[in-house]
């Protein structure tokens, strides 16, 4: 059994669709006070992992426990109630029509199962503190689908957090947003990572510009195979990244942001 706070913990890990191997003979643990990001380029396995690690699927071998269940031991879609998600698949689901203040507080009716009036005030309550958090409360009446790109990013991770998730997995949050949107959305998961109260989390990226401050590890992942993994000033350097990339490059970190150029 893996540590109590140990929030995910996989143990040579694979995973194989037919012929083709997506991640393989990975071993990595979250721990609750954590934040990671993994990084590596097209088709590495990032999203194979995060799927894992919000126990969208099972590993074909090795053991994978997320919050203390075994996967393939425990029943799925309880434990995804645990896990705050972002992603693109998941974003393509939001209905266009819907309020910004609905596709957060509905997120709540998979833990809550009912409409008692009690907990839609407090949801209702909490809704608001999210996106007031977030930074578009004054977006809360606004239907989803007339949002910006940046926007839309934000009530996401908004709705992820609606159900007070013990772990948040984040893929690509600031993917096709610009200059202003990307910063201002990196500042905000700053926020997040340096807050006692946040929950474990796991940042997806191709992009060293898109690490947040306050994240503390980083996995580097090449064609589903870990190239290292750890404390993040530990990991993230020019010699790893290059070997993650397959091109030489040169990394630089001033005032807790990262940067990378082919040399
Ligand atoms: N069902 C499947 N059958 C066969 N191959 C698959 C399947 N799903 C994913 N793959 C392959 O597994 C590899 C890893 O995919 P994954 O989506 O995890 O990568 P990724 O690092 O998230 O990529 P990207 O950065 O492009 O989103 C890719 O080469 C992908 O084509």
């Amino acid at each position: 059994m893996p540590h109590a706070d140990t929030v995910v913990d996989l143990a040579a890990v694979t995973v194989t669709r037919g012929d083709t191997r997506l991640v393989a003979d990975i071993d990595w643990q979250v721990e609750l006070d954590e934040r990671w990001v993994v990084l590596g380029p097209n088709g590495a396995g990032k999203t194979t992992l995060l799927r894992l690690a919000g126990g969208r699927l099972h590993p074909s071998s090795g053991s994978a426990h997320v919050l203390g269940e075994k996967l393939g031991a425990v029943d799925l879609a309880e434990l995804r109630t645990r896990v705050g998600l972002t992603s693109a698949a998941l974003a393509d689901r939001i209905p266009v029509h819907e309020t910004v203040h609905n596709v957060v507080v509905t997120a709540a009716w998979d833990v809550v199962g009912r409409f008692r009036e009690d907990y839609e005030t407090m949801d209702d309550i909490r809704a608001r503190v999210l996106l007031e958090q977030l930074g578009v409360a004054h977006l809360a009446d606004r239907q989803y689908g007339t949002l910006s790109e940046g926007e839309r990013k934000r009530v996401q991770i908004a709705r992820a957090l609606m159900v007070d998730p013990e772990l948040l997995l984040l893929d690509e949050p600031a993917a096709g947003l610009d200059l202003g949107g990307r910063e201002d959305l990196v500042r905000r998961l700053a926020e997040l990572a340096f807050d006692p109260e946040a929950p474990a989390m796991v940042l997806v990226t191709h992009h060293v510009e898109e690490i947040p401050p306050g994240f503390t590890h980083a996995l580097l992942l090449r064609d589903g195979g870990v190239v290292a993994q750890g404390l993040i000033g530990d990991v993230i350097n020019s010699v790893t990244l290059s070997a993650t990339f397959g091109l030489p490059l040169t990394v630089e970190l001033r005032q807790g942001r990262y940067t990378a150029r082919a040399l």
